[in-house]
């Protein structure tokens, strides 16, 4: 299988924050990452791994960091020599994103209606104007209008993305709605950009079990319908198995394993990765009866990382060799691997471990 055109390309992500009084914070080392066309792509891995710096490095907005790569590139354009003006109009028009905290996303004093209809003058060519000051005033003194191009794409994306009565819903404030209501107006928001990619930051975190689900099966379906491929970033690989094509592992600042989900599911060789699976319960390899098994241990400090894998003092199968930088293997042509074992007892750890996961199910 052929795998589509490249839309975003990493190389050698790096992020440092400089610290005045103290080591400097190295958030991301070494991060290489590939979104393809039409591909919800899974950035996944426990809290402080550097997901969200990483999703915040392609879009430069990190005015506190050194930012470095050999390559980063959206659509073949260099993302690290952009201005911040040409930078403005690949936020949102070429690249949407989607916050966890909708309500500090969103504006408490606008409608929610009005908030995507802006999206929509500033990113396509309605001929309305994007906000003088008199124009600003009107708005909020005499209400929208709700005759415009803008606003009837405002309310047609509301529908879109499932919230009810739309034309009615779009005249409320963002605290009037639910939490998911107000994700699901934050996917609008997205949308009304007409983006090629999306960045969702932990997009249904917040929210219980049900409501995520029905919005992360929306937003798949939306992403087909808009041709939009979507970087979803997110602690759960729960989430990861029902929503993504491909996935990649963070830890501590690095990948640990990426490939198609399919193959990452049913052939975990990473032990960080086999760890987060041993600890949800519809993909444990170990039997029903016994206790999930949480890795022990917490991530190193990333002012004083040691060398070699940073998952080494937690690794159930260190030795020597892991205190050396981080070797990539192909395990396959789309399943990759950072692990000093891989190359040590290839044949025996990998084949033993693609018979116990053999039986395991993975949900469409
Ligand atoms: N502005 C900053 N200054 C200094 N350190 C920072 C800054 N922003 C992030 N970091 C550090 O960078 C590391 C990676 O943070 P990041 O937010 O990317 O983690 P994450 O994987 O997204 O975690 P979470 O799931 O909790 O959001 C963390 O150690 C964090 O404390």
């Amino acid at each position: 299988m052929t795998n589509p055109d490249p839309l975003l390309e990493m190389r050698n992500l790096a992020v440092t924050f400089p610290v005045d009084d103290g080591p400097d914070v190295r958030a991301v080392e070494s991060v290489d990452l590939t979104l393809h066309e039409g591909e919800v792509h899974g950035l996944v891995g426990e809290s402080g791994s550097g997901k969200s710096v990483t999703a915040r490095a392609i879009l430069q907005l990190l005015d506190d960091a050194r930012v470095t790569a050999s390559e980063l590139t959206f659509e073949s354009v260099n993302l690290l020599t952009q201005s911040e003006e040409e930078m403005r109009s690949v936020r949102g028009a070429e690249i949407g994103m989607i916050f966890q905290d909708s309500l500090s996303a969103l504006n408490p004093v606008m409608t929610v209606g009005e908030q995507i209809a802006e999206v929509v003058r500033h990113h396509t060519n309605t001929g309305e104007s994007t906000g003088t000051l008199s124009e600003l005033r009107r708005k909020y003194v005499t209400g929208t209008d709700e005759t415009s191009a803008s606003w009837e794409r405002s309310v047609e994306l509301l529908d879109m993305v499932g919230i009810p009565d739309a034309s009615t819903r779009a005249n409320e404030y963002p605290h009037q709605l639910s939490g998911g209501q107000r994700q699901r107006v934050m996917i609008a928001q997205a949308l009304a950009g007409d983006p090629s990619i999306i960045i969702a930051d932990e997009p249904t975190t917040a929210l219980d079990v049900t409501v995520e689900a029905d919005i992360l099966a929306e937003l798949r379906d939306l992403c087909d319908d808009f041709d939009v491929s979507v970087l979803l970033i997110t602690h759960d690989l729960g989430v990861v198995a029902e929503t993504c094509d491909r996935v990649t592992v963070m830890y501590s600042g690095s990948v640990m394993e990426k490939g198609l989900t399919d193959s990452i599911f049913t052939h975990p060789s990473h032990p960080y990765t086999e760890g987060l699976l041993q600890s949800i319960p519809e993909y444990s390899l170990i039997s029903n009866d016994s206790e999930l098994q949480t890795t022990p241990g917490s991530a190193p400090d990333p002012r004083d990382r040691p060398n070699g894998c940073p998952f080494r003092d937690r690794c159930p199968i260190a030795f020597d060799a892991c205190s050396e930088p981080l070797p990539t293997h192909s395990i396959t042509d789309d399943h990759i691997i950072r692990c000093h074992d891989y190359a040590r007892d290839r044949t025996e750890d990998v084949s033993s471990k693609y018979q116990e996961t053999q039986e395991i199910e993975v949900s469409e």
